[in-house]
């Protein structure tokens, strides 16, 4: 079994699957390095060969990670290292380095399954876009603030917008709008984003006609799904990159 970790800057996603098939025992979200290994501790017969990591956070925060999970598992985790090109991609940054590494696996992903030019639209803490030209040529993207940065400026920023999680659930039963600062709030960001994803969509098809794939992926995905009707939703994307980037042989 091999343990796959995408650490975003607000939470991990794990999964396990089996080292054969690729089938998936397990799978979650969690706050935590150490919810992390309580949700995988409790899955029944786990035998882990390897573990394979992306990560956004900290270079201490990564080798802390690795630290844990060699204590815990006896298994050397292999985190995925940025590249100027892979599996027919070449990277568009002016520095490959920079380039955010679930951006640029969610990128691998999207053109292995799509074969073609495409438009990834990853909705985590930040919002995210980026291109891929039907020859492989990563355009570059663009980054806005994502669901939980736009709330939480808000709330920071101003001395009335105050409310709990509860409720901002609720509020999104629809996008009509809000008669409450829940409401007017929940609902405000919810369309931002999906102006953000129709924008994107616009561009892509400047560039390509109806020639591409669209792809949503991240927590927020969902939010978005409606403003987007043509997009395949898989959560998985960055995993699917992260298989690519680090083979496990
Ligand atoms: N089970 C869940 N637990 C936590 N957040 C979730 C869950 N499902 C969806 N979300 C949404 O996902 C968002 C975080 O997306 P994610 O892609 O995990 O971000 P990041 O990679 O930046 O940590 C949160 O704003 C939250 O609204
Ligand atoms: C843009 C991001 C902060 C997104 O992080 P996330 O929303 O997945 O937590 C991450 O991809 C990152 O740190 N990128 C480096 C900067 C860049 O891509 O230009
Ligand atoms: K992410």
């Amino acid at each position: 079994m091999i343990l796959e970790l995408d650490c975003g800057n607000s939470f991990i996603k794990w999964r396990v699957i089996h080292a054969s098939d690729a089938t998936i025992v397990g799978g979650g979200i969690v706050d935590s390095d150490q919810a992390l290994l309580v949700a995988v501790l409790g899955l029944p017969s786990l035998h882990l060969q390897g573990c394979r990591i992306v990560s956004v956070r900290s270079e201490e925060e990564t080798a802390a990670l690795r630290a844990v999970l060699f204590a815990e598992f006896a298994i050397d985790a292999q985190v995925a290292l940025p590249a100027q090109a892979m599996a027919g991609v070449r990277n568009g940054y002016e520095d490959y380095q920079r380039l955010g590494m679930d951006r640029w696996l969610a990128v691998l992903g999207a053109y292995h399954l799509a074969k073609g030019a495409c438009l990834v639209i990853d909705l985590g803490t930040a919002a995210k876009a980026d291109f891929v030209a039907a020859d492989g040529e990563h355009l570059g993207g663009y980054i806005c603030p994502g669901m939980p940065l736009m709330r939480s400026q808000l709330r920071t920023h101003t001395r009335r917008i105050r409310y709990d999680d509860a409720s901002a659930e609720r509020a999104l039963n629809t996008l009509a709008p809000g008669r409450s600062t829940v409401e007017a709030v929940e609902r405000g960001c919810v369309l931002m984003l999906q102006g953000f994803a129709r924008t994107q969509i616009e561009q892509a098809r400047a560039l390509w006609g109806d020639s591409f794939t669209v792809f949503l992926t991240g927590g927020d995905a969902p939010l978005v799904r409606d403003a987007a009707p043509q997009a395949r939703i898989v959560p998985d994307l960055v995993f699917v990159g992260l298989a690519m980037a680090c083979p496990l042989d």
